[in-house]
């Protein structure tokens, strides 16, 4: 990576949306936010692609769209050569768009079927103005060309293409404009997987050609595997972790980064471990967990330093504190014979824990939930067992390979996988509870 000025510095993006309440809600002023993106930064230098990788609903495509300001953000700023976009006029923004474009994920609905390829091309280009030398019928031919399309199909209609060749057309519209920076948001999602080799391909060699910078868009990462440069791991609204392809993966640090790597479906020579399965779902941007988001799901969730738990068992535990607050738990379907073994099981809890004062703690804990005394439950467990992923946000922190937002590789937690132990000094001793709101 250069060292220069980047093209695009986004520096600190937080998109806020309002949730759907209802009127009641309104009126008690009780309407809630939507933290779809959540503190985030990062650089893309001239001619290079940022891979951003997450879950459905993790905040991709908002970022896509508040760096072009198509949302405005509720904070932040994004620097585009220098100059701070988010504080520009609308006409300026006009004239900024010919510099910035979007390739949408599905191309069937992005583009007009009324309008033949030759219109929808040339709208681009009457939009922005752009004529030159070159007629405007030989521009459009030279973008379908580009673009590996037939030139002679220009006055054909969007449904007489496949989907392949739609998103070709999105390209070329894109391209239209001789933009320095596009935002593929999910360019190949919606394609056979042998058509999106061809696209990515295309998409390689436009910025060979061109010197375009990209901000890929994907929830695969096997997507952006080869053609970023670097990889942003996003994560409820917030970057996990970012570094070049080879930092990410060898080894992957971040125990979400693990889980998305185990999880790409064709042997991969850069995971070579088992399939981790994530717990649960992804939690609600509208009230994320506090400290570290992903500590409800994190298998390598820190242990507290003064209870002898294995790994698995101190997951299981979370797993139940989390259930417990979400009143996640259909105790009702644990009424006969033996409840509590029941429920253990339902919740992977071994049926003793190796601490017996944990195990005394944990038995307590269930039977509140087995009254369906959740908050009493949540409470006895959060008090007892502390963990810094719950209680302290983690923030980007340089490593040997890259930037991690994860506790188990700060320093000041001194906790190596599978060792739980904090430092009497470090933030997570005596620290507040720091929850997102
Ligand atoms: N206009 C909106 N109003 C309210 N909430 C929204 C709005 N747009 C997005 N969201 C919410 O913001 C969060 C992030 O959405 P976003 O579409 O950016 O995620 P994503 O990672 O791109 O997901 P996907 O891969 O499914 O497109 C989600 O919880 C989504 O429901």
């Amino acid at each position: 990576m250069s060292g220069s000025e980047p093209l695009l510095r986004v520096e600190g993006l937080e998109k806020y949306y309002e949730s759907e309440s209802d009127f009641i809600d309104r009126l008690l002023g009780r309407q809630k936010k939507v933290k779809a993106v959540d503190d985030v930064s990062f650089e893309i230098h001239e001619g290079e692609t940022l891979g951003l990788v997450g879950e459905s609903g993790c905040g991709k495509s908002t970022i896509g769209r508040s760096i072009l300001q198509l949302r405005k953000p509720t904070a932040g700023s994004v620097y585009f050569k220098g100059q701070d976009i988010t504080t520009l006029s609308d006409s300026d923004l006009r004239d900024l768009r010919k510099e910035m474009q979007i390739i949408f994920q599905n191309p069937q609905s992005s583009l007009n079927p009324r309008l033949t390829v030759n219109d929808i091309i040339g709208e681009a280009l009457d939009i922005h103005g752009i004529e030159g030398d070159v007629s405007r019928d030989a521009r459009i031919k030279d973008l379908l060309e580009r673009v590996g399309l037939n030139a002679s199909h220009a006055n054909r209609y969007p449904h007489e293409f496949s989907g392949g060749q739609l998103q070709r057309i999105g390209i070329a519209r894109a391209l239209a404009v001789d933009p320095e920076f596009i935002v593929c948001d999910e360019p190949v999602s919606a394609l056979d997987v042998s058509v999106q080799a061809q696209i990515l391909n295309l998409l390689e060699d436009l910025q060979d050609e061109l010197g375009i910078a990209y901000l890929f868009i994907a929830h695969d990462l096997s997507v952006v595997e080869h053609i970023a440069d670097q990889i942003a791991v996003m994560y409820l609204g917030k970057i996990a972790e970012i570094g070049t392809p080879e930092e990410l993966f060898a080894p992957p640090q971040h125990p979400y980064t693990e889980a998305l790597l185990s999880a790409i479906p064709e042997p991969d020579p850069l995971w070579d471990g088992d399939r981790i399965l994530l717990e649960g779902s992804v939690p609600s941007p509208i009230d994320p967990p506090s400290g570290c988001k992903f500590h409800t799901r994190c298998p390598r969730v820190i242990p507290p330093s003064d209870y002898e738990f294995e790994q698995e068992e101190w997951r299981a535990v979370m797993s139940l504190r989390h259930r417990a607050r979400e009143e996640d738990i259909a105790v009702e379907t644990f009424d006969d014979g033996a409840p509590m073994e029941a429920l253990r099981e339902e919740l992977d809890l071994p049926s003793t824990l190796s601490d017996p004062e944990a195990e005394r703690v944990v038995q307590e804990a269930l039977r509140s939930v087995a009254d369906e005394e959740f908050g009493d439950a949540e409470s006895l467990l959060s008090e007892t067992f502390d963990t810094p992923c719950s209680t302290d946000k983690p923030v980007l922190r340089e490593t040997d390979a890259g930037r991690v937002a994860c506790h188990l590789f700060d320093p000041a937690y001194e906790a190596g996988p599978n060792d739980g132990t904090t430092t009497g000094d470090g933030p997570a001793a005596g620290s507040a509870a720091s929850g997102d709101d």
